[in-house]
């Protein structure tokens, strides 16, 4: 879904990311960590195609983005989602309206935005919340609304940029679970943040980075657990499947 392979990006004097590479696969839930200046930003910043890299191919769902031209950005743009720490929404624009503009800039007939913004703002938990301006909701619910902005054209990937960084920590677990949510229908998840709490209770993958370089790829736990549990779900069913096939033959049924 994303492929970094050996990429580089150099900033004049300071570097950015350095001979990176690795593999996020379609589905995955990963944790993008690291000190201040460890490259974060930059290695967003080249997914999304706002700056380019001095060496290497940068793969978004199997494209170059690396040899893009300025008139293919949009679409890219259009198949990452995005939502950041301080949740940019629009202040003069209602909720409604401001996950509707995400639709309008992309041509979305009148139909169909009437009929999805209802949904994905039920979807993250603002239904009742429409009519308001951003100023009238909480910090969580304003982040909500970005989400719903953020994922309301279905982008395959969405990119959280220290989402919970404005959230007291009740608040920040919400968020997290319905990011989880939006995983689990499908959306890969690149989550930039230093909340070390989040990150350990989540139990996902983690890429570490430091200057510019990857100092960890610890895959989460809960995948292999959940794995097993399938299997042992699996192994049970062929069992009680084989146990019937006997008896079957035996003419005990
Ligand atoms: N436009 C730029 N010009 C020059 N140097 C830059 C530029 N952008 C980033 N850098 C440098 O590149 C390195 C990586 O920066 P980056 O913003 O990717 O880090 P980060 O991990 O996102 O940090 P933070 O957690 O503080 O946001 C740093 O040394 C930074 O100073």
């Amino acid at each position: 879904m994303i492929v970094f392979e050996n990429v580089t990006k150099h900033y004049k004097s300071n570097i950015g990311l350095d001979d990176v590479s690795v593999r996020i696969n379609k589905g995955e839930f990963v944790f993008l960590v690291g000190p201040s200046g460890a490259g974060k930003s930059t290695f967003v910043k080249l997914i999304l195609k706002e700056i380019d890299a001095n060496k290497g191919k940068i793969k978004v769902r199997g494209e170059d983005v690396t040899k893009f031209s300025n008139r293919q950005i949009p679409k890219l743009r259009r198949n990452v989602g995005i939502v950041f720490q301080d949740f940019r929404l629009l202040p003069k624009k209602t909720v409604y309206e401001n996950v509707a503009f995400a639709m309008e800039i992309i041509h979305q007939s009148p139909r169909t935005i009437k009929r999805q913004v209802p949904q994905v703002l039920s979807l993250v938990g603002v239904g009742t919340k429409a009519q308001k301006y951003p100023n009238e909701l909480s910090a969580g619910e304003q982040q909500r609304v970005a989400i719903a902005r953020a994922i309301v054209n279905n982008p395959k990937i969405l990119i959280a940029d220290e989402p919970t960084g404005n959230l007291d920590p009740e608040t920040a677990w919400e968020i997290m679970q319905l990011l989880e949510l939006i995983n689990m229908r499908g959306t890969t998840i690149l989550m930039v943040t230093h909340a070390k709490d989040i990150v350990d209770r989540m139990n996902k993958r983690v890429i570490a980075i430091e200057k510019g370089r990857i100092v960890r790829d610890d895959i989460g736990t809960y995948g292999f657990e959940e794995a097993l549990a399938k299997m042992e779900v699996t192994m049970d069913t062929l069992q009680h499947r084989r146990q019937f096939n006997e008896k079957l033959k035996k003419g005990d049924l």
